[in-house]
């Protein structure tokens, strides 16, 4: 992959899903957004418009209807193993230890026992959970079983993490450390991301693009980009004057669609 190639690109990119009643659904429209190697971009969008089906469509789980999707300057044929995943809901085995759950990736890979654990070993202590090595995830805090799951992404150094909602279910408190952490721990790592949220503060503090997604079918309305400097600490960039102005940039597409999307939501109510 050269520096040009783009980590991700959506070309006109459009999803149709049958619906229920023997008709279709479109989810998506004609989206189309390079991501650059490196690059942090958050999505947000009104509920329901299709954000994880653009997650979908990168990760190779559901075909695109119409356009193209590229990882790597290479279509999207089936899963990548370039590719990592963070979801709202943990992907830890409940019967696997901390060490074991980290592992998992790398022996799915073929790494052999001993290699595994001793890498899981350095991402124990790069995420804080030195000491927990042998705990079970339901032994753990909910911040914890976070540091877990970031372990278990980016212990296989995928070159694109694929992130929906990770810290949705989170308290304000913990959900703010695990930016911190989060922007900590990819700023080694020069894989590019696409993090969806519905939390704006969220959006602008971790993102360099922020994509605004309109009502059902999802496409692109606007792009915002975050001049702020980096590395951020991401406690107090939120009290930035500047981070005032791009959360208007942000808001006030958003909030258009929000409102079409509850019109529409209404009326099929
Ligand atoms: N496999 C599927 N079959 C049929 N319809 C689907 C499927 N997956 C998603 N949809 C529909 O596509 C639309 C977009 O869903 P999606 O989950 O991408 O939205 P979202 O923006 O991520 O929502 P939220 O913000 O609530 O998480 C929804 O109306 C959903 O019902």
């Amino acid at each position: 992959m050269t520096q040009s190639t783009p980590a991700i690109r959506l070309d006109r990119a459009t999803k149709i899903f049958p619906s229920t009643n023997g008709g279709s659904f479109t989810a998506m429209r004609e989206v189309t957004l390079d991501v650059a190697p490196g690059e942090f971009v958050t999505v947000v969008g009104p509920t329901g418009c299709g954000k994880s089906t653009t997650l979908s469509l990168i990760s190779g789980l559901e075909p695109a209807s119409g356009g193209t999707v590229t990882v790597g300057g290479a279509p999207v044929t089936g899963i990548p193993r370039t590719v990592g995943y963070m979801f709202q809901q943990d992907a830890t085995l409940p019967w696997r230890t901390v060490s074991d759950n980290i592992a998992l990736g790398l022996r799915y890979r073929g790494v052999s026992k001993a290699d595994a654990r001793a890498r899981a070993q350095r991402w124990i202590d790069t995420v804080g959970l030195t000491g927990f090595e042998r705990y079970y995830p339901h032994q753990l805090s909910g911040g914890m079983r976070k540091r877990v799951a970031m372990a278990q992404t980016l212990i296989t150094e995928p070159e694109i993490i694929l992130m929906d909602e990770p810290f949705g279910a989170l308290d304000v408190q913990t959900r703010e450390l695990m930016q911190g952490e989060l922007l900590r721990l990819w700023a080694g790592t020069g894989a590019a991301v696409v993090f969806v949220t519905h939390d704006l503060t969220e959006a602008i503090a971790l993102a360099d693009r922020v994509v605004v997604m309109t009502a059902a079918p999802a496409t692109v309305k606007t792009v915002v980009t975050v001049d702020l400097p980096r590395p951020r600490n991401v406690d107090e960039i939120r009290l930035d004057p500047h981070f005032l102005d791009l959360y208007r940039k942000v808001w006030e597409p958003l909030r258009d669609e929000v409102e079409i999307a509850r019109k529409k939501g209404a009326s099929r109510g």
